[in-house]
Parts: structure tokens; C-alpha cells; sequence
């Protein structure tokens, strides 16, 4: 049975959504469907990836911060094709015991995002289940024609380079949890980070410049490796010691007793959004001046190589991972 604040539909799309959407293409979301003119020399990249609770989000995430991250993990995807965001489409699947409260929190998310990335609601749907709360948005953006980078185009020898930090993703969720061991500063960051991750939209046209591959780190490093060298038909090579790991990963990485199997947990658990390239040597100093200029750590972590599938390294030594990162069933 709904609640006193049971809410609606329609009001929820007029008082909620209406003040998100794009000022002319998403037609006042009062139309059944968004309408964006062509833009000559550019491509339309996009992108949809979904986040339902207890899977991707724990029930007792803030509503903003899920709908934040929604945005974010979308974004992410886009920059690592090089892509330049202009808007999205959202489907919302509330649970019947929802109310406002709720879809305000989510409401208000997505409208602080909206200013930091300058992207704008297009159209969506809004519905309610007998399941968990669960979302998906497709994200739109342009690229310059042809320039959209791919998985493939990995070669032997283009160095295989991350952006920022791995690890804090699969931490962060641990830490939200109430499973990790530390003081309260770095659960409070680590925390933030499982919640709502730094895509890296502002490294995309740095993307787009030098980097012969590119994907972005949503299942594990491991395993989006692991697609990179399949897409690109070619080996990865990585040494798990060079793995970038901010001051929370280091708290928590001098605990640990076992460092390969640590690395290796950091290196395959997931929901990091860093964007992960081949770069051939000649482009890897033009990439890291554009680094320098946006504050952005990056690291080399191997290469790619004649061959097949990611090897790991630790000391010299090929470090077995049985399993690689994330894969729904
Ligand atoms: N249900 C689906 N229908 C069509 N394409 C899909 C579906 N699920 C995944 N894909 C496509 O499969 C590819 C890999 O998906 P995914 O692993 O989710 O990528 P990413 O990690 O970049 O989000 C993408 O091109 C995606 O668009
Ligand atoms: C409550 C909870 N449990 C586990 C995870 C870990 N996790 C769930 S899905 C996933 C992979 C990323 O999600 P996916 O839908 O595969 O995104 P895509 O690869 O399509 O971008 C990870 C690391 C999580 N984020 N939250
Ligand atoms: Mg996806
Ligand atoms: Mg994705
Ligand atoms: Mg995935």
C-alpha cells in the first residue's frame, strides 16, 4: 500500500524532471521523445549502463550519490572514447514502498552533476516495480567524425598507461560496508569514492590525442585489460607492484600480510572509472604534459605485446588471477 508521501508519476516528471531537461531538445518533457539537430563533422557517441540496488549500490546509499554515480559511470564511459558530453536519458525503476523523499534526493544528485559536467536531461521513463530501485542512463556526446577511440587499436609496444588510482572503488565499498579496518578520514574518502567516482571528462580530448586504445575501469583493471587485448588482438604485460594507489590503499595495503594477493584484490575489484590506454611510446610524453595540466596522476603499468590475454608480473614473477574482475551472470 502506498505511504502518506506516496508519489506520482507525472508530477514526478513535471516537479522533479522538467527543471533538469536540455532547454530546447528535450522539449519541455511534456513531448514522447527528445529531438537533437546533427552537428556536421562530429559523431554521436553513446553509451548505457544500468545500476540496480544491491548490486551496483548498497540500500543504504544516499538516493543524490546513486544518481550521481548513475551519471558518472556513463560519463566515464564516454571519455574514455574521447567523447564530449551534451546530455542524457534516464529510465527509473522505483520500488513500490518509495516516496518523495526519495526521488528529491535523486532529483537533486543528478541537477549537482548536471552543472559540474554541462550535461542536461533529453527524455526518459518513470516507473514502478516490485524489485529493487534500479536506473539506467544512456549518456550522449560528440566526438570529432572518425576520431572515437576504441577498444582495439592496442599494437606491441604501445605502453599501457591508467589515469588517477586503482583500487579505492572495490576499498570504498568494503569501507561502506563496515569491513575495513581503518581510521575514520580514509573510510570517509574511500567511502566517497565507492559513491560517487571522478570521471575523467576533462581527460578526454587527452584521450582522444594520443592514445591507440581505451576503455574505462568498471569490472576490474585486470579484467578491462583483459577486453582491451582481446578487442585489439593483443597481449597486455603488467607489473602489479607499479599499481597507483592513493594514501587510503597504502593505509590499508600495510595491514595486509599477503601483498601480491592484496595488489591483486585492488587490481581486480572494480568501480574504480580511471580510463585505462595504449599509448604508443612516441605519444606517452604529449599525454603526460596533458596530464600535468589537468592534475592527473598517471601510470605505466606494462605493455602490449604479440600474444594473447593480460600477464601479471610481480617481482618477475607471473602472478596467477583466476578471477579477473566483475561479470554479471
Ligand atoms: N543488453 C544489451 N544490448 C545491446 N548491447 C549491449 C547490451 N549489454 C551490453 N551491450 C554492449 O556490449 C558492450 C560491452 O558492454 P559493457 O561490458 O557493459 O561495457 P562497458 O564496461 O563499457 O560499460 C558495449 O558495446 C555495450 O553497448
Ligand atoms: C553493493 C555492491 N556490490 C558489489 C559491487 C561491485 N560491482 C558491482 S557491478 C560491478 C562492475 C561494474 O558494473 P557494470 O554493470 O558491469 O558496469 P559496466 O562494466 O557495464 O560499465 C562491480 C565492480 C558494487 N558496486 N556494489
Ligand atoms: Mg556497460
Ligand atoms: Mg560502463
Ligand atoms: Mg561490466
Amino acid at each position: 500500500m502506498p505511504g502518506v508521501d506516496a508519489a506520482d508519476e507525472f508530477e514526478t516528471i513535471e516537479r522533479l524532471f522538467r527543471p533538469l531537461a536540455h532547454p530546447e531538445w528535450g522539449r519541455g518533457l511534456i513531448d514522447d521523445v527528445a529531438a537533437l539537430p546533427s552537428r556536421p563533422g562530429y559523431d554521436l557517441i553513446l553509451t548505457k549502463d544500468a545500476m540496480v540496488e544491491g548490486v551496483h549500490f548498497l540500500p543504504d546509499d544516499p538516493l543524490d550519490t546513486v544518481a550521481r554515480k548513475l551519471l558518472r559511470v556513463n560519463l566515464s564511459d564516454l571519455a574514455a572514447k574521447g567523447a564530449e558530453p551534451f546530455g542524457y536519458l534516464l529510465a527509473c525503476f522505483w520500488p513500490e514502498a518509495s516516496g518523495w523523499l526519495e526521488r528529491e534526493a535523486f532529483a537533486a544528485g543528478l541537477a549537482e552533476d548536471q552543472v559540474k559536467f554541462g550535461v542536461h536531461l533529453l527524455g526518459g521513463d518513470t516507473v514502478v516495480t516490485p524489485g529493487p530501485a534500479s536506473f539506467s542512463l544512456t549518456a550522449l556526446g560528440w566526438v570529432p567524425h572518425g576520431r572515437a577511440v576504441a577498444r582495439a587499436g592496442a599494437q606491441p609496444g604501445d605502453l599501457i598507461v591508467v589515469t588517477g588510482m586503482i583500487g579505492d572503488g572495490i576499498l570504498g565499498l568494503k569501507a561502506a560496508r563496515g569491513e575495513l579496518g581503518l581510521e575514520d578520514e580514509r573510510v570517509a574518502a574511500l567511502t566517497a569514492h565507492y559513491r560517487t567516482p571522478e570521471p575523467r571528462v576533462d581527460f578526454a580530448l587527452a584521450v582522444r590525442e594520443h592514445a591507440a586504445a581505451a576503455l574505462d575501469v568498471s569490472d576490474g583493471l585486470i579484467a578491462d585489460m583483459g577486453h582491451m587485448a582481446s578487442a585489439s588482438g593483443v597481449g597486455i604485460l603488467i607489473d602489479l607492484e607499479k599499481l597507483p594507489l592513493s594514501r587510503a590503499a597504502t593505509a590499508w595495503f600495510e595491514t595486509r600480510v599477503d601483498p601480491v594477493a592484496a595488489l591483486t584484490e585492488l587490481a581486480t575489484g572494480g568501480d574504480d572509472y580511471e580510463i585505462v590506454m595504449a599509448v604508443p611510446p612516441a605519444a606517452v610524453e604529449g599525454l603526460k604534459r596533458a596530464a600535468d595540466a589537468s592534475h592527473l596522476r598517471l601510470t605505466v603499468l606494462g605493455a602490449a605485446t604479440q600474444g594473447e590475454g593480460v600477464t601479471v608480473r610481480h617481482g618477475g614473477e607471473v602472478v596467477p588471477v583466476k578471477t579477473t574482475g566483475w561479470r554479471h551472470g
